[in-house]
């Protein structure tokens, strides 16, 4: 994700590849991003911390405690920290950190790598209006960004984090569905992205309800109602709510 963060960035002309250092431990991922991108590497908390005004932290919250105890002797006030870790809760960072440090929570997700990303973000007490505006235009150049509580960032989490996830489960079983009724793959596949881009576009630029859009495409007696019909008997509805809420819970264990 932090990847796509970079990629997502240097797309949106936001910040040039000069302004981005990574602190990235694996010398081969090391090599990859400065190759791919021009930005500069280190696997030094100290020269990363010197460099950077903005930090992102971007490792997996199972490893972010002991990270945050590789940084601490190098930030302070000085720096505005960004967390993108699902479940990672401020107060843990500041357990950390110390409860001066300014310290801003981030759910984005990974279409931001192409500028259509979805992110919430909430802050502490320490982040200043001009930290919580740094934070919303630089996610705001990926995709869209909306302030929240933090304590409903899990369910963003589990909603949108993890939201690209379940579409692209549902585009495979759609790709199958095609191919199951005669189709050669790569038109099914061809066939499903627009279907899914432009139904996602035609909600977006109508603000129609998606019940309305779908009354639109369910023909008295026809196949798509049909289709649907099959859908609703197998749970379709209750099983995507269960499935965001399990998300959800995860995203609150891997906080605690
Ligand atoms: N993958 C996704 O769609 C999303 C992920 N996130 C969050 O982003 C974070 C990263 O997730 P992924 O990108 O999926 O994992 P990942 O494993 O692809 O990336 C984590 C990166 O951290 C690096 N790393 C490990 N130890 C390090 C250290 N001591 N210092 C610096 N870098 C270190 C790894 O080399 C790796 O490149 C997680 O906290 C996750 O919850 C948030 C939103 C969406
Ligand atoms: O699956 C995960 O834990 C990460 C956080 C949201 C999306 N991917």
């Amino acid at each position: 994700m932090g990847e796509a963060l970079i990629r997502g960035m240097l797309k949106a002309e936001l910040v040039t590849a000069e302004k981005i250092m990574v602190a990235e431990p694996d010398s081969s991922r090391q090599q990859y991003l400065t190759s791919q991108y021009g930005i500069g590497v280190t696997a030094l908390p100290g020269e990363l911390a010197s460099f950077a005004q903005v930090v992102i932290l971007a490792v997996k919250p199972q490893i972010m405690e002991p990270v945050l105890q590789q940084y601490v002797a190098h930030l302070d006030e000085s720096h505005l920290i960004i967390s993108i870790a699902a479940g990672v809760t401020i107060a843990a960072m500041e357990g950390v950190l110390g409860d001066s440090a300014r310290i801003i929570r981030v759910m984005p997700n990974t279409p931001a790598l192409v500028l259509a990303g979805a992110s919430a973000l909430s802050g502490n007490r320490r982040a200043s209006e001009e930290d919580m505006e740094t934070a919303k235009a630089l996610f705001s150049a990926v995709g869209i960004c909306v302030e929240v509580a933090e304590n409903l960032l899990d369910a963003v989490t589990g909603l949108s984090g993890s939201g690209p996830g379940y579409v692209f489960t549902f585009i495979e079983a759609m790709v199958d569905g095609g191919v199951l009724a005669g189709l050669p793959r790569p038109v099914a596949e061809q066939l499903v992205l627009q279907t899914v881009y432009g139904s996602a576009r035609l909600a977006l630029e109508t603000g129609e309800p998606a019940a309305v859009l779908k009354g639109r495409v369910t023909s008295p007696g026809g196949t798509t109602i049909t289709g649907i019909q099959v859908l609703e008997e197998a749970g379709l509805r209750g099983t995507v709510m269960t499935a965001i809420e399990a998300a959800t819970q995860r995203s609150r264990d891997l906080g605690s």
